[in-house]
């Protein structure tokens, strides 16, 4: 069985009179990619902030590798790093010259070939001797996140390592992601794309007024949410009316400009072929038809908006 590198148990932590976590719980296994998602404010940052030992709980504990993080910070801080939001690099040294200067404040002995494997790595050789100032921002994010890799960590925090990069970058950051993880480094990210959870993680925790209100691996999230769609698409505007009203039980939605009804189902064969078989029936005909599964955006805002118990 696959080790526990992060525990989290009944985390507590309030501001004056705001409740930011209200006991939190959930772990995360050794090599594997961890999103911790939550709308603005929900605590996704207070929750990164105490595991990295930059603040303490009130109540509850955590270990990051065996170690607490209240108790043996200094344990802790030498086996992570922190990629935060704000990039956290000198405008007027260069790439190369930030990553030694890391790797000096660490007390590496090879300082020179630890920047150079790093630079080749995330694809910044060309640009090294470059004042960062005149890097692009997915260059200034990827030179981050090297810089965070001086010394190899074990574990690596990664504060929404994406946001406003161009789908190109973003690609490349995942990229990057999935080959720390493959090679044994732990993440732990945050982030408000869905999407990139989707993509990346493992195992996904939501983070909703405080409260984990799910946690689980994609396909477990999506089994949150049994209800699928069926998008019904006419031939022409009055059929797809016609079949707003024929299927008024199955919470149509008409788009009109598309002509296509969607309606909510449980995703068996039974019922879908109870809605075609009620447009059948009133004489519609349907053009074509596809199933679409929940997505995890679907999981996400049903659960933000009603919480799990309304699932
Ligand atoms: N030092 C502080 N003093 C008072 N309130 C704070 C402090 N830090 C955070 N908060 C509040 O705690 C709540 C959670 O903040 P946090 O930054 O953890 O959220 P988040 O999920 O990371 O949000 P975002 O996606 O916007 O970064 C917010 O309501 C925030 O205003």
């Amino acid at each position: 069985m696959l080790e526990t590198v992060i525990s989290v148990n009944n985390l507590e932590k309030s501001y004056k009179n705001v409740d930011v976590l209200k006991k939190i719980n959930f772990t995360v296994k050794k090599g594997s990619i961890f999103a911790l998602l939550g709308s603005n404010g929900a605590g996704k940052t207070t929750t990164i902030r105490i595991l990295t030992t930059l603040i303490k709980p009130d109540r509850g504990d955590a270990q990051v590798c065996s170690a607490d993080v209240v108790k043996q910070g200094n344990k802790v801080r030498e086996a992570i790093s922190l990629t935060g939001q704000s990039v956290a690099v000198d405008d007027i040294l260069t790439g190369r010259e930030n990553l030694r200067l890391i790797a000096k404040l660490r007390h590496l002995p090879n300082a020179k070939e630890v920047a150079d494997e790093l630079l080749e790595r995330f694809n910044l050789t060309d640009a090294a001797d470059r004042a960062l100032a005149t890097y692009s921002g997915g260059m200034r994010r990827r030179l981050d996140l090297a810089m965070s890799l001086v010394g190899t960590p074990s574990v690596i925090f990664l504060d929404e390592p994406t946001t406003g990069l161009d789908p190109q970058s973003r690609m490349a950051m995942w990229k990057i992601i999935r080959e720390l993880a493959d090679g044994g480094t732990t993440v732990f990210l945050t982030t408000q794309y869905l999407e990139e959870a989707e993509q990346l993680a493992d195992q996904i925790a939501i983070l909703n007024e405080g409260t984990i209100v799910a946690d689980g691996t994609v396909a477990e999230l999506k089994q949150l949410l049994p209800n699928g769609h069926l998008e019904l698409r006419f031939a022409e505007l009055d059929e797809a009316k016609q079949a707003e009203v024929a299927l008024a039980a199955y919470t149509p939605v008409l788009d009109e400009a598309a002509q296509i009804v969607t309606v909510t189902m449980d995703g068996t064969v039974k019922q879908m072929m109870a809605i075609l078989g009620e447009l059948e029936g009133a004489n519609i005909p349907v053009l074509e038809f596809s199933q679409k599964s929940p997505t995890l955006e679907d999981v996400f805002l049903k659960i933000v908006e009603h919480g799990k118990e309304g699932l």
